[in-house]
Formats: C-alpha cells, sequence, structure tokens
C-alpha cells in the first residue's frame, strides 16, 4: 500500500477555523519522498496549520491529505512521523539526555536511541548538562533529536530556526542538511527565504493559504521572468539587431544606452561570442538577476495579498 513517490500530498485542502479564518485555502502540495522541502511564507500564512494537519492535530475542513499514503493521524503513519511543531516540552532541571530517554519512554523506543540522536544531532558533548543551560541553537537541535526519536522515514520541522541568532541558525542549517541524507524525508517551514534556499531542494510558497509558487529556486526565479542580461555594446544599434536575431533572445530593450536582454544567463559567453564575431565591441557583459529574496517578496508582497485590507481604509494620515 501507500505511495512510493510522495511522501506528503494535499488534494485541494482546506482549513477554515471556527472564528472564520481561512488558514488554509484549496491547497494543492506534493513532497517528492526523500526530498529536503521548504514551506515557505510569511506570519500567518498556514504553514503550521498545514503542519499540524498533516499529523492529524487539526481536521481539514475538506479536501484529501495523504501522509506516508495514508490519512494523517493513523497510528501507523504516526510511528513513522517525526514532528517539531510546537516548542517540545523539555524539563528544565534535567539534561538533555535524561530528556530524551523519557521521550524515549512516551514514543515506546528504546532509552538507547537518546544517545543515537543526541549524536545526529550534535549534542553528544553536552548531553548530560541540564536542559535550562542550553543555547536557543542546542534547546531547538534537542527538539530535532526528540523527533527522531522513532526513525522517521519522514520529518516536519516548523521553524526551527525561529528565534535563533545567526550563529544558532548555521548551527541548525548544517544539521538540516545532513538529515535529509538517507532517503529520508524532510519538510521544513519557514518564513525567511535564505534558510531554505540553501538548504531545500525544492520549495513551495504559500501566502494567505494559498499556493503561490512550487519548484526549485532555480524554477522559482525564472517563474518571475528572471534571466536577464545587461550588456554594453558599440554601435548599440548594430548589437541590438545581432541579438534579437537569436533564436533563445526573447527580447532586447535600449536602456539608457545599455541593452537589457531577456535571455538565460547561461547563454551569456555565446552571446558574447556572436557580438565579437560581428565586429561589435563589447564592453560590459553581465547577467541581472532577480535574486530569490526579491521572487519571494513580488509573491508575498502586498500587491499581492493587501488589497481587501487596503480598501477599508478611511484615508487621513498613514
Ligand atoms: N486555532 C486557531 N483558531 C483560529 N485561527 C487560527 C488558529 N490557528 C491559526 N489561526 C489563524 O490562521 C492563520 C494561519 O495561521 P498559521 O499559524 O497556520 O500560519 P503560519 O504561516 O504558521 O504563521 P506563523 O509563522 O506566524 O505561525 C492566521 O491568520 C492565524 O491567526
Amino acid at each position: 500500500m501507500g505511495n512510493d513517490r510522495f511522501a506528503i500530498e494535499l488534494h485541494d485542502v482546506t482549513k477554515r477555523y471556527p472564528g472564520g479564518v481561512t488558514a488554509v485555502d484549496a491547497l494543492d502540495l506534493r513532497v517528492p519522498e526523500g526530498t529536503v522541502f521548504g514551506f515557505l511564507g510569511p506570519n500567518g500564512a498556514g504553514k503550521t496549520t498545514t503542519m499540524r494537519m498533516l499529523v492529524g492535530l487539526v481536521r481539514p475542513t475538506s479536501g484529501r491529505i495523504r501522509v506516508l499514503g495514508q490519512p494523517p493521524g493513523t497510528p501507523d503513519q504516526l510511528a513513522r512521523v517525526g514532528a517539531l511543531i510546537e516548542s517540545p516540552a523539555f524539563y528544565p532541571h534535567l539534561s538533555g539526555v535524561d530528556n530524551l530517554r523519557l521521550a524515549a519512554r512516551y514514543a515506546s523506543v528504546p532509552d538507547s536511541a537518546a544517545d543515537r540522536v543526541l549524536a545526529e544531532v550534535g549534542l553528544t558533548g553536552r548531553a548530560r548538562s541540564a536542559f535550562r543551560t542550553y543555547s536557543l541553537g542546542m534547546k531547538q537541535r534537542l527538539g530535532v533529536a526528540a523527533a527522531l526519536l522513532k526513525e522517521p522515514s519522514l520529518l516536519i520541522l516548523d521553524e526551527p530556526t525561529n528565534g535563533l541568532d545567526p550563529a544558532g541558525v548555521s548551527e541548525i542549517r548544517e544539521l538540516l542538511r545532513s538529515l535529509g541524507q538517507h532517503g529520508r524525508t524532510v519538510l521544513l517551514s519557514s518564513h525567511v527565504l535564505g534558510e531554505v534556499e540553501q538548504v531545500c531542494d525544492r520549495i513551495a510558497v504559500i501566502n494567505r493559504g494559498r499556493l503561490v509558487a512550487d519548484g526549485t529556486s532555480d524554477e522559482l526565479r525564472a517563474a518571475l521572468g528572471a534571466g536577464e542580461l545587461l550588456i554594453a555594446a558599440d554601435p548599440v544599434d548594430k548589437a541590438a539587431a545581432c541579438l534579437r536575431d537569436h533564436r533563445s533572445v526573447r527580447g532586447v530593450e535600449t536602456v539608457d544606452g545599455r541593452l537589457r536582454v531577456s535571455a538565460d544567463p547561461a547563454l551569456a559567453a555565446e552571446l558574447n561570442r556572436r557580438l565579437v564575431e560581428a565586429g561589435i565591441d563589447v564592453r560590459e557583459l553581465r547577467p541581472v538577476r532577480h535574486s530569490l529574496e526579491e521572487a519571494f517578496l513580488e509573491l508575498t508582497g502586498p500587491d499581492r495579498a493587501g488589497r481587501e485590507e487596503s480598501t477599508t481604509m478611511t484615508g487621513g494620515s498613514r
């Protein structure tokens, strides 16, 4: 049984809370097995609600969810999913290893699993220190360790870097990379693009409960029309004509005496050669790429999402 290609599948999933908030709105999402998958969106986008639905903590209002080929929350599925969704409750006065031994008992796995997962998150050296003495980054890593106790094939981590300083973030980032090895699927949410970009194979962006983009970081850039070259060449008209003749060039515009060329930046060397062979002087040629940050802001920015609210403003000072 089960699906052998997608660890997570959501079809047309909506969650409306009793107060009337639609936290997740007709969401379609597929997380391929064995990927580290970034689930990105601004605060309130619906990430936590989605993750809670995946483990059966929240029931969808409508739609269909399969996690490891099963509906969420079955005992068999929960045995194969490790989740860090809310801060786990650790005892401040107990050591890291004692906290994990307790968690191991709750999860019905042998106590010895505690040492294995401590090593996996790089906390062996501090295993015997009291939890309250841990840095925030170490606390988060202990949370990840607890999620690993069951040797899950799917790991769901809700904003594991939230509130960490840059050093803590880079500690966790190293860890997240290593968690995706051995065929494990990792679903990782964040509202900070840089964190998922460096770690994830694929990224889905949600805003106001809706999926607004899904793909590799390169695909997300391409979906936003990124892929431009800036070229300064003489004579500029001849250069423009020469570039327009190239079948992979989508457009050429002259801006302030330079050419903005819509084309895959990978074509840079080829276009340069073509211009030089045509007797054109090339003074400058460089890609002007949208950063993924710009792409993300464009996808989740107020222009896309805030129209209803902005129309309720009654004027006056801003
Ligand atoms: N139990 C609840 N009852 C009512 N509304 C809720 C509940 N939980 C979340 N919401 C609302 O649903 C929307 C989505 O919240 P959710 O926590 O899923 O988003 P998020 O992307 O995880 O954001 P954050 O990063 O801030 O946690 C928000 O408007 C939130 O206020």
